[in-house]
């Protein structure tokens, strides 16, 4: 198969993880009979830097025009004072916007190798494998007015919350269409026992469970659900909930697998292309260093293969390549206890790859 695919390096550690995370998708390439054509183009600082803005019309046209598009991190220390609407992680807010991805969809699945590098005990985070499904194009990140104004003589600034049913509704939906595939339970994070915004979206959502009577549901204030997330992780499967709920959620739930380096992401919308990015952001403090882990993004482009590419049997044999790299005991600083050898990005990414390449040359040709 042919597939074009537009790639966002970014900034920071983004261009560096990006660049193991193509070097995978050849080896899939190499291995499958598939071409893949890659299509370079500019977002957040580097953009602003040589285009002065944060998205150019040229990067959203080229990724309405692929497959799928592959995404590093934005932003970092040099564009932090910019005013709001000229800053990397704009850029990045709008080309989600503008490729309607409503559904951001982050894996959380626990390796049992590495239950000893999360700082939470072996019991609590062996066999954790929870899905949060994040709202990914409204809420507070999108809400207007969003200004510097004056109040009461004073500077102040606003962000606006704000929901619709239609954008509630198709998330939710989402959540459970995912639940159905796995172990059967939605938990809606939300905090309706304060906002306006929370009551519709619990509204919505017990709406929408009636049409999925197999599934259960629960409702979480998401206090509560950020406690239980350290508690008991394994008692959730499917997370739905708003924009930042989700973003603070998923960071924290990163922690269960051992580092933010490890979790992937795929953020999908209504029939074009899907952006895939791994849920970190640029790490300034080791960027250009070689010590950023790759295995966020390398997942994050099995989610592509699967999602975009319905490429389910070359997604499994990367998946299990990546599970294998675990079991073997490499690990890059971030995953790395005081006794082991740490591997560089190129290391870990070269890892993967001949550990892919064992794996598709031992199964049994379909
Ligand atoms: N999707 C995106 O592009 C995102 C961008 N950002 C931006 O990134 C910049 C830095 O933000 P931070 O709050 O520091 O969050 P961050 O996610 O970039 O880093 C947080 C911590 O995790 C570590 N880390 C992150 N990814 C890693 C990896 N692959 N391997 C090893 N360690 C890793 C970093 O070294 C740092 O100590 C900011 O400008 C922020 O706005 C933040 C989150 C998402
Ligand atoms: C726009 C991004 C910087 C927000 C974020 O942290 C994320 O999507 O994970
Ligand atoms: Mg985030």
């Amino acid at each position: 198969m042919n597939k074009r695919i537009t790639v966002l390096p970014g900034d920071g550690i983004g261009p560096e993880v990006v660049e193991g995370a193509i070097k995978v998708l050849d080896e899939v390439a190499a291995l499958y009979g598939h071409k893949f054509d890659y299509n370079y183009e500019k977002i957040g600082g580097v953009a602003i830097d040589q285009e002065n803005t944060p998205l150019p019309e040229q990067t959203v046209n080229a990724c309405k025009e692929s497959d799928g598009v592959l995404l590093g991190a934005v932003g970092g220390p040099k564009w932090d004072t910019l005013p709001g609407d000229m800053r990397p992680e704009t850029g990045l807010l709008g080309l989600r916007k503008a490729l309607n991805l409503f559904a951001n969809l982050r894996p959380v699945t626990g390796h049992e190798s590495l239950t000893d590098s999360s700082t939470l005990r072996k019991e609590v985070v062996d066999g954790v494998d929870l899905m949060i499904v994040r709202e990914l194009t409204g809420g507070l990140y999108f809400g207007d007015p969003k200004e510097r104004r004056q109040e009461d003589g004073e500077e102040a600034a606003v962000d606006t919350l704000s929901y619709k049913r239609s954008e509630i509704e198709r998330i939710v939906r989402r959540a459970f269409d995912l639940a159905k595939v796995r172990r059967k339970k939605v938990t809606s994070v939300d905090k309706a026992n304060v906002l306006e915004t929370s009551r519709l979206w619990r509204e919505v959502a017990e709406e929408v469970s009636k049409d999925y009577p197999e599934i259960e549901i629960e409702h979480m204030l998401v206090d509560n659900a950020a406690m239980q997330l350290i508690r008991d992780p394994k008692q959730f499967d499917v997370v739905v909930t708003e924009n930042m709920f989700g973003d603070i959620l998923s960071d924290e739930a990163s922690m269960l697998t051992g580092s933010l380096g490890m979790l992937p992401s795929a953020s999908i919308g209504s029939g074009g292309p899907g952006l895939y990015e791994p849920v970190h952001g640029s790490a300034p403090d080791i960027a250009g260093e070689k010590k950023a882990n790759p295995l966020a993004t390398i997942a994050s482009t099995a989610m592509m293969l699967k999602y975009s590419f319905n490429m389910v049997e070359e997604a499994e044999a990367l998946d299990a390549a990546l599970a294998e790299v675990l079991t073997q005991g490499h690990r890059t600083g971030d995953i790395a206890k005081p006794e082991d050898k740490v591997l560089n990005t190129e290391e870990m990414t070269e890892k993967v790859i001949d550990l892919l390449r064992k794996q598709v040359k031992a199964a049994p040709s379909s």
